[in-house]
């Protein structure tokens, strides 16, 4: 047989995760780059993507060995999709096999040239599905001027920085229509896609006759390769997915939306810990494409981009119809009698205000961000507590299945009759969680239609949407729940907007928490009074024991530009993001000093160059997870070429460290963490 040529592949290698680069295989094609391919890596063999670098030179004595197979049914992903998938590798301290490959629908991979030509024949089904010529709302003043500024803006990423309730999606759904009447496609990333159903409505009636697909966890393996296959192959106009569609290979890309761009969850918590709206930016940029981020509560990083004038800052403070936002009131604990401050969620006040709405057949919305019944149970007598064997943390109680739960490790038993430590029967519920509030709820006010919506109430499918639509049709008069209920929702009945006891984020060590809470409380708010009608009469309730506290003062008069800016002032000071650049160095290991002795070891192999800060190792807040202890180690620069160049000099050296660690479990790099 003859070899033509070397070519460079990559490939997914757990097992040899220290494989960053590409390997060299032989080949008689000279398959280009972007072609998917089967290839054997020991004794197996594995799906690899030929890759646009120099094939390096074997090592001597080492024979090549052949490709065994091509799907050249399959277009090469394009030269974009590569270098966004080494980008992110890089940046984020993964191999480019396990990024490229985690990029592509896993169906694919098992598909041979037969099999996908069979798939691609069934494509030419999808079909935009046609329907009513679309009806578009003239654009208030606000979102004309947000047009033209963004169509002057160009490829600059620009900041839509609007109001709960002013019209961002109306905007963006313009942008769109340019895109797709300049011929290109349009790529729009949502938090969470079964939140916003209506979103996926919106689109399809404004754009009948154009392929719209959408990319997210909840797809079955099947819908998932047909929707990327529509997108790559260029057949889809509009692609709506979550962060993972971030890495869609577009061949004619003219947009990137990130809506609710300040949302946590663009943020990859496993694996490649990549940032979906980072990596967005990033992608405008290498594909000369608009980006266009849209949040009424920007991440701090991305204000502070738009303030330092590297994006183009849209603002439409106004609502549509001229409502106003909501009143913001507070209740202060430490003025409601002391038996009902501690032990009831819903002090007098609150009470009387949902009765308020009741009578006027207005709906309301009571946020809790914690789920089951109770955080934990107690026993009275010996002071037992239902902690779970397996993590640092409580097990919840949820009543309606009366089991015990760990959160974190998923441990679940039946609630046991008596205190397993004394025998006392009377261990009780300590604290409370949504499931107890809707409980109370209900009995504090009898007659109400009261419904609920948290992770265990929508976990069967289409639950969520059934609810949702419950209360859109008005047959629920108060709903609660966590922050699901809080995300982009156009309730149109909400008057009110009560928020149970947020104070613990308030004091929270990690420094993100003050901006989380503000960004959640800003956007349960903007679910009130979005009917201009009755935004007047609209009012967010907050129980607190600390009402004068700044963030809530900024809350009252819903300045999202003030909180920002003494933020920033806070974090310039204290050294910390955007005015620094972190990382975090997690261990796990069988025990404490396992984990964090592989960290002192990472740490007395680096070279730590000036403007680069390691800390010690510490447990982390959640020191057990499931028999696991963890640890982590900051890493902290002045800059983010600084923090890279550091990394990409000291991760790679880690693998070694292995084999002298046995209690060490595993080890992972998270560049511009969320959370520390
Ligand atoms: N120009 C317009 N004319 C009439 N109605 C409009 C216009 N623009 C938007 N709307 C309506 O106003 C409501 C709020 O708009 P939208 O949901 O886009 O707000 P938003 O800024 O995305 O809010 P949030 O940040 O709270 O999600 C929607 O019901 C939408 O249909
Ligand atoms: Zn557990």
């Amino acid at each position: 047989m003859s070899q033509a040529c070397t070519l460079a592949v990559v490939v997914d290698a757990p097992q040899h995760s220290a494989l960053r680069e590409a390997l060299s295989y032989l080949s008689d094609t000279a398959w280009p780059a972007g072609t998917l391919v089967q290839v054997p890596l020991g004794r197996r063999m594995v799906c690899g993507i030929v890759w646009p670098a120099a094939a390096g030179d074997p090592e001597p004595g080492v024979e090549l060995r052949p490709v065994a197979a091509a799907l050249d049914t399959l277009a090469p992903l394009p030269p974009h999709w590569c270098n966004l998938v080494s980008f992110a590798a890089g940046y984020y301290q993964r191999s480019v096999g396990e990024v490229a490959l985690g990029a592509v629908p896993p169906e694919l991979r098992r598909l041979d040239n037969k099999q996908l030509a069979l798939r691609l024949k069934r494509l030419a089904r999808l079909t935009p599905p046609g329907g009513a010529a679309p009806v578009w709302p003239d654009p208030t003043p606000e979102q004309a001027a947000a047009l033209r500024a963004w169509r002057e803006a160009g490829t600059q990423p620009a900041l839509l920085f609007g109001s709960t309730g002013s019209g961002k999606t109306e905007v963006y759904l313009r942008a769109v229509a340019d895109t797709l009447a300049a011929g290109r496609q349009a790529l729009v990333l949502v938090p969470e896609i079964n939140l916003t159903p209506q979103l996926e409505q919106r689109f399809a009636e404004r754009f009948p006759d154009r392929l719209i697909v959408s990319l997210h966890s909840g797809l079955t393996p099947a819908q998932r390769l047909r929707h990327w296959l529509a997108a790559h192959l260029g057949q889809a106009d509009i692609v709506l997915g979550t962060r993972m569609a971030v890495f869609t290979p577009l061949p004619r890309p003219g947009l990137i939306v990130v809506d609710e761009e300040h949302d946590p969850s663009y943020k990859s918590q496993e694996g490649a810990r990549y940032s979906a709206r980072d990596l967005a930016v990033y992608r405008g940029r290498l594909e000369q494409c608009p980006v266009l981020l849209a949040s009424a509560t920007p991440s701090l990083e991305s204000w502070h981009q738009a303030e330092r004038g590297r994006y183009v800052r849209l603002s439409m403070p106004t609502r549509i119809g001229g409502g106003v936002l909501p009143t913001v009131k507070f209740i202060d604990l430490n003025h409601v009698p002391r038996a009902a401050a501690h032990h009831e969620a819903l002090t007098p006040p609150l009470l009387a205000a949902l009765g308020q709405r009741l009578e006027r057949g207005e709906q309301s919305l009571v946020l809790l961000n914690r789920r089951g019944y109770a955080p934990v149970l107690h026993c009275l007598e010996c002071g037992w507590k239902s902690g779970c064997p397996h993590c640092s943390a409580w097990r919840v109680f949820h009543r309606s299945d009366r089991s015990l739960r760990c959160h974190h490790c998923g441990y679940t038993e039946r609630v046991p009759r008596a205190c397993p430590d004394c025998g006392n029967a009377d261990i009780r519920p300590v604290g409370r969680g949504t499931e107890r509030l809707e409980e109370q709820l209900a009995e504090a006010l009898p007659g109400a239609r009261v419904a609920r919506i948290d992770a265990d109430t929508t976990r069967a499918k289409g639950a969520l949407e059934a609810e949702l639509g419950r209360m859109h049709a008005g047959e629920v008069d108060i709903l609660v729940g966590t922050q699901m209920v809080a995300k982009g929702h156009d309730f149109r009945g909400v008057t009110l907007v009560a928020v149970v006891n947020p104070d613990a984020a308030l004091f929270s060590s990690d420094f993100r928490a003050g901006e989380r809470l503000f960004a959640l409380l800003m956007q349960a708010a903007g679910r009130a009074g979005r009917d201009a009608a009755q935004a007047a009469r609209s009012e967010v309730l907050v129980q607190t024991w600390h009402p004068a506290h700044p963030l809530y003062q900024a809350l009252r008069t819903h300045d999202y530009e003030a909180f920002a800016a003494s933020q920033l002032a806070e974090r310039a000071m204290a050294g910390l993001p955007p005015h620094a650049h972190l990382a975090l160095v997690r261990a796990e290991g069988r025990t404490q000093e396992g984990a964090q002795a592989w960290l002192q070891a990472a740490a007395d192999l680096a070279g730590v160059p000036q403007g680069v800060t390691l800390y010690p190792p510490v447990p982390m807040s959640l020191q057990r997870v499931a028999n696991i202890e963890r640890a982590q180690m900051l890493v902290e620069a002045a800059s983010r070429p600084v923090l890279q160049r550091f990394l990409a000099d000291w991760v790679p050296a880690l693998h070694g460290l292995r084999g002298d660690h046995k209690g060490l479990v595993r080890w992972a790099v998270d560049v511009d963490p969320l959370a520390i």
